[in-house]
């Protein structure tokens, strides 16, 4: 299978604390995948690099059929490139209602001034609606969005992602402070977000992790220390050594 990311040999150090350690990781398209590990183990970082906040000392990272190098590339322009990345923290527009920060975030859309002051396009209106039906948020579609609970704006956020149509969605902890239902509704529509794009999902959560049913890769020490199932990866001796059993 070609794959749409593929990290090779990937280091970098902060203050000569290597953060990332020769780090490989590849993920095709549409596909659900776990990243896991300790406090400290290079999460954030991998996915800083990804994005292009952080550059490498060395290695690549390439994407997509025509294997572009991510590392000469801007944050704005990979994000054009199409990777999306969730934090952990909800950062919707709290004043403006569902249906304004879906259509805000829509690909190819106005930018807030244009919502403020025109009224969207059937096709963009529709597509909104689409939007907020699969995040679960139909019946809140014209709520502010700062009256949604912690999950609701965590899903509209995830919504924002999709609106933007990405090839690759990085997402933070998605559950994080979340309920069980909510934490059930976030596994279902993660799920089905990485029918059209692949979803890399970094959690510390770990009946979240096998409720997603996705191969699962565990960073320690800033390099993959093992990779599989979610059965395979928690009796790893190795894993349960420096991960599960603390
Ligand atoms: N900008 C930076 N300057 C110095 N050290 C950094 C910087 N960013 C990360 N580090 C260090 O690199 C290591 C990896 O950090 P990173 O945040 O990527 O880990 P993580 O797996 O995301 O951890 P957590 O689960 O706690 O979020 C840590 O030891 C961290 O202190």
């Amino acid at each position: 299978m070609t794959q749409l990311l593929e990290v090779d040999g990937v280091s970098v150090s902060f203050d000569g604390f290597k953060a990332i350690n020769n780090l490989s990781f590849s993920i095709g398209p549409a596909e659900l995948r776990a990243v896991i590990g300790p406090n400290g183990a290079g999460k954030t970082t991998f996915m800083d690099i990804v994005t292009g906040k952080t550059k490498p000392d060395s290695g690549s990272v390439l994407w997509g059929a025509r294997n572009r190098s991510l590392l000469k590339m801007s944050e704005s322009q990979i994000a054009r490139a199409g990777v999306g990345r969730k934090f952990q923290r909800p950062t919707v527009f709290e004043d403006q209602s569902v249906f304004d920060n879906l259509l805000m975030a829509l690909k190819k859309t106005r930018g807030p001034l244009g919502v403020l002051f025109y009224r969207p396009s059937s096709e963009d209106a529709g597509k909104v609606r689409e939007l907020a039906g699969q995040i679960g948020l139909a019946g809140q579609i014209d709520r502010l969005s700062g009256e949604l609970s912690h999950g609701q704006k965590q899903w509209l956020e995830i919504g924002m992602l999709l609106a933007q149509e990405p090839r690759l969605m990085l997402v933070d902890e998605p559950a994080a402070g979340m309920t069980p239902a909510e934490r059930e509704h976030t596994t279902d529509l993660l799920k089905r977000a990485a029918a059209s794009c692949a979803v890399v999902v970094v959690e510390h959560d770990m009946d979240f992790v096998r409720r997603l049913g996705c191969r699962v890769t565990v960073l320690h020490e800033g390099s993959v220390l093992a990779e599989g199932s979610i059965d395979h990866v928690t009796s790893d001796p190795q894993v349960i050594d420096v991960y599960l059993g603390r």
